[in-house]
């Protein structure tokens, strides 16, 4: 439904070379990429600064034109068949907004039901239930511009499926949001999700929306696809091990080991020790312990997605 073929977007920008000399430069910003979005897909799209996530966005949804290549959505061309796709796609970009400032929210929702052409009733059932799942009612009177950006984004994503999209396309949907704000938009998203009327393809910079919204992660760097598959995949690629924390009585003998588990950190005078479980289940690593050590206390913590990926952003 989402397609992208050899997809490419440069940029012409002029630099400085010497005092008074400009000299022209190409970025490529987007340098070949080729990705398939099924429908009911929850696609994050990840990658350092600068990697190319905004310019993709923008070539998916008709802002911007691709140098070459192909991108279709829904079997249309973006730019040049911008107004049809407009109805069948939603976009959240966390910079520009697409309520009117100056009016309350509400009347921004009933100004999108008129430019969309939606039915009355299908209007009021998809309102109702952003209103229920956001908490709008609050503000629904309070001007656009009076609003937090907690609020605003609430308002944001509303806006964005009022027409009933089949798409999603979300730059950055937390980005500067309060603790609570952010679990209230990923609930949303992940409801919206596994509803599997709506495909979510969103860029981001927080992992946590990533683990809590995407089935499938693709990362990019320098404008190509530098992995496309799930978070376990990565972890897999990767090496992600997963870490045993014990807490013991007296500190292991210098000799001490564990087969299938690397001692990664000591602390507290050799009294917590971390093991990396290389290649044994965590049951098998306590058992053994505990045959040698007294045990106080144990942890077993997941592989941390963070360290995954700046460990690819490194490598790239
Ligand atoms: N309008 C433009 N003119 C010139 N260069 C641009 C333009 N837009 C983007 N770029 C360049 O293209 C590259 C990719 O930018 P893009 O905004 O797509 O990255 P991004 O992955 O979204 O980054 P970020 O995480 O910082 O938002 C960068 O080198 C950027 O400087």
């Amino acid at each position: 439904m989402i397609r992208m073929r050899e997809l490419r977007k440069d940029f012409t920008v002029r630099v400085k070379a010497g005092r008074l000399r400009r000299t022209k430069r190409t970025v490529s910003a987007v340098d070949g990429i080729d990705l398939t979005i099924e429908p009911g897909e929850m696609v994050g799209y990840i990658g350092p600064n600068g990697a190319g996530k905004s310019t993709t966005l923008k070539m998916l949804t008709g802002v911007l034109a691709p140098s070459s290549g192909e991108v279709s959505v829904f079997g249309l061309t973006p730019v040049p068949q911008r107004t049809r796709l407009a109805l069948r796609i939603g976009v959240v970009f966390g910079q520009r907004s697409q309520l009117w400032w100056d009016l309350p929210l509400g009347e921004s929702f009933r100004l999108l039901r008129h430019i969309y052409r939606v039915p009355p009733a299908e209007h009021e059932t998809r309102l109702r239930r952003c209103r229920d799942l956001l908490d709008l009612d609050e503000f629904l009177d309070t001007p656009v511009r009076q609003l937090s950006l907690g609020q605003r984004m609430r308002g944001e994503l509303t806006a964005a499926l009022l027409h009933g999209p089949r798409v999603l396309f979300l730059d950055e949907p937390t980005i500067g949001l309060d603790v609570v704000s952010k679990q209230a938009v990923r609930s949303f998203l992940a409801e919206l999700g596994a509803s599997g009327d709506v495909t979510l393809v969103l860029t981001t910079h927080d992992l946590a929306d990533i683990e809590r919204l995407c089935d499938r992660l693709v990362v990019i760097d320098h404008g190509r696809v530098v992995h496309d598959g799930s978070i376990e995949a990565l972890h897999a690629r990767y090496g992600s091990r997963r870490s045993l924390v014990v807490d013991l009585d007296e500190p292991l003998p210098p000799d001490f080991a564990l087969p299938g588990a690397t001692v990664t950190g000591s602390a507290a005078d050799g009294h917590r020790v971390t093991f990396a479980l290389d290649g044994t289940s965590a049951g098998t690593a306590v058992a053994g312990l505990v045959a040698v050590a007294s045990v106080r206390d144990l942890s077993v913590v997941e592989p941390d997605i963070e360290d995954v990926v700046a460990r690819l952003y490194q490598a790239g």
